[in-house]
């Protein structure tokens, strides 16, 4: 695929290297690309059309909805409806599972999604993002529950992300590699520009919420310590650290240059597992990361290993360059 190739563009030519391929995986990228599109408009006018602020609501998981995480579920869960790729959607802002219709058609796939990730920074003009997750759905199930979409990470057909920052990227994995794809705002279309994304496989550079210091498990405590003497420690290196607040921006900043990202368990989250979704924001993450040559795990084990058993569940994230987490890893296993 050629810089420049559009993602359309790219999708049919993957969709004509499977001659068995029926094509409703790319209708399905299609209308994910598509609600990344409105979503992307949504983001950019908050402002001028007043969608910025809480809408005094809460979601499953207890936390205070913005207008802007309603607004984005109802565009992903709408326009992915009106397609029939799908058997049945999840979403961090849905209770449940979203059935379809009664009388509707009912595709092969079943999609999991975060429609606003880190929406904490929208009232602060800081990027945010969509993540999700698509799986395949049992066959002749006419409406799939819960345990169908427990399905771990590793059985993932597609994963990816659309990032509403400077520019809007998508970046997108189906098992052979990561792309990703820039919004070029005057036509409409995404365009390829980071093919084959790769990270490398050392860094100096680490993000975790540092305020949660003091609850964080040993293993932990002693890499970032470690990483916080610099040169004078065992690491031989000096660090710099970064924390955005939205999983999308750290993600992306290390597939582009390197890092590692860390939302560990600590004591103040330890009843509840984790900080961050597994089916949402997790394993497709992980998937990413993994495919662009990255780890992804929760401390002592792989992420996409894990067998979910709910919806929201919650896990410990450690993910990035290969040799830091690796690290991470055997301190987790000492
Ligand atoms: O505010 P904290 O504790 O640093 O948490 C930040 C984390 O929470 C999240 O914002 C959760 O995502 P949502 O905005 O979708 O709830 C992650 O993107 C981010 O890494
Ligand atoms: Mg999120
Ligand atoms: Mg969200």
């Amino acid at each position: 695929m050629q810089i420049g190739t559009s993602l359309t563009h790219c999708l049919i030519e993957k969709q004509q290297a499977h001659p068995d391929a029926s094509g409703e995986f790319t209708l399905l990228m299609n209308d994910i690309v598509s609600a990344c599109k409105v979503i992307s408009s949504y983001v950019n006018k908050g402002n001028l059309i007043g969608i910025l602020g809480s809408a005094e609501t809460e979601n499953v998981q207890g936390e205070t909805q913005k207008k802007l995480d309603i607004i984005s579920n109802d565009v992903f869960t709408d326009t992915l409806m009106q397609g029939t790729q799908v058997a049945a959607l999840a979403s961090e802002e849905m209770d449940d599972v979203y059935h379809l219709p009664a009388n509707a058609k009912r595709g092969k796939y079943l999609c999991v999604y975060d429609p606003l990730d880190g929406s904490s920074n929208i009232d602060v003009n800081v990027t945010v993002g969509t993540i999700f997750s698509v799986l395949r759905a049992p066959e002749g199930v006419e409406n799939p529950s819960e345990q169908d979409f427990l399905q771990p990470g590793t059985t993932q057909v597609a994963a990816g992300y659309c990032i509403y920052g400077p520019s809007t990227i998508m970046v997108l994995t189906t098992g052979e590699g990561v792309n990703g794809f820039t919004l070029d705002m005057d036509i409409g279309e995404f365009k390829l520009t980071h093919p084959n994304i790769t990270i490398p496989e050392d860094t100096k550079e680490f993000a975790i919420n540092m305020s949660n210091q003091r609850f964080w498990d040993a293993p932990v405590k002693r890499y970032i310590d470690e990483c916080l003497i610099g040169k004078e420690g065992p690491r031989g290196k000096d660090f710099n650290m970064r924390w955005v607040a939205s999983m999308v921006a750290e993600v992306h900043r290390i597939l582009t240059r390197g890092g590692v990202f860390l939302y560990p368990i600590d004591s103040k989250i330890r009843a509840q597992g984790g900080k961050l979704r597994l089916m949402y924001e997790a394993n497709p993450m992980a998937m990413i990361v993994e495919q662009a040559g990255g780890m992804a795990i929760t401390g002592p084990e792989r992420i996409m290993d894990i067998k979910p058993h709910k919806l929201h569940q919650r896990v410990p994230v450690i993910l990035g360059s290969k040799n830091e987490v690796q690290i991470l890893s055997d301190y987790h296993k000492a």
